[in-house]
């Protein structure tokens, strides 16, 4: 018997005025699995990522989180559902440290006091969680640095070894290469192979470099002009005509 999806968009449409922006968009992500999304600009990735962490509600369709229905609950219930994100834009505290931030999302995972004017004990549970998490993804060295002072490419690194903090059960990733230096991009590919293949996280990963999703998910999703215009592996997804005409020839 088929395992229920991890996460599951259903139907998803979503139109403002007379624009139509997703039409009738389904993808299933199985447990375990990591799924890139790629497309040209404009073709709804992002508008889709807002309709999954509930940023945006669809105008129609149910997004489902390992069965649950959670198209009308609000961002942080989906949150504590098991949805984890990250965004374009950093949303880490710039003026912690990379082990505050760290922590902080152990606590709260932990259930304990969050206090960030509470000088932390080193070896509370939470502490030691935050610790291990950035040796998983290379930062070590830098846990006392606060995360404003990071390099784009730490910034992801940290956020990902705060996504692990909360171990969610399926991940967001929105362009987690965006504004990364292309030297730190190999790098960076590494720890969300290892988020995945090491942690077994599921993942949905909008990216535009797309030899980096190649590289590292099961399937691919080709979104154009607000529709799924393929899903495959990458292999099936490079040698598809319909995809190369129609987004591959033209924009890479
Ligand atoms: N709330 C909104 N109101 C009006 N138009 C919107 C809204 N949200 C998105 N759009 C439009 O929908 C289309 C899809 O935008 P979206 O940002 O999802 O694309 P994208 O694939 O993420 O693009 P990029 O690769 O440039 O980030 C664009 O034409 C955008 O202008």
């Amino acid at each position: 018997m088929p395992s229920t999806p991890a996460l599951a968009v259903e139907s998803l449409s979503f139109q403002v005025g007379g624009a139509r922006i997703l039409t009738d968009v389904n993808l299933e992500v199985t447990p375990g699995e990591m799924i890139g999304v790629i497309g040209p600009n404009g073709a709804g990735k992002t508008t889709l990522f807002n309709m999954i962490s509930g940023i945006h509600a669809p105008t129609a369709g149910r997004i489902r989180l390992g069965g649950t229905d959670i198209t009308h609950e609000p961002v942080h219930r989906r949150a504590k559902a098991g949805l984890g994100r990250t965004f374009q834009t950093s949303n880490l505290f710039p003026g912690l440290s990379a082990a505050e931030n760290v922590r902080l999302a152990a606590q709260r995972r932990l259930g304990g006091n969050l206090s960030v004017l509470r000088f932390p004990r080193r070896g509370d549970d939470a502490s030691r969680e935050a610790l291990a998490h950035l040796e998983e993804v290379g930062l070590s060295e830098l846990a006392d640095v606060p995360a404003g002072g990071l390099s784009h490419g730490d910034k992801r690194k940290l956020e990902i070894a705060v996504l692990l903090a909360m171990e969610p059960a399926v991940i967001l990733l929105d362009e987690p290469m965006a504004g990364v230096a292309r030297a730190d991009v190999p790098g960076l590919s590494e720890v969300i192979r290892r988020l995945h293949r090491g942690h077994g996280c599921t993942v949905l990963m909008v990216e535009h470099h797309i030899d980096v999703v190649l590289g590292l998910v099961e399937r691919v999703a080709v979104l154009h002009q607000g529709t799924i215009l393929a899903l495959d592996a990458p292999g099936a997804i490079m040698a598809d005509p319909l995809v190369q005409s129609a987004y591959l020839g033209a924009a890479v």
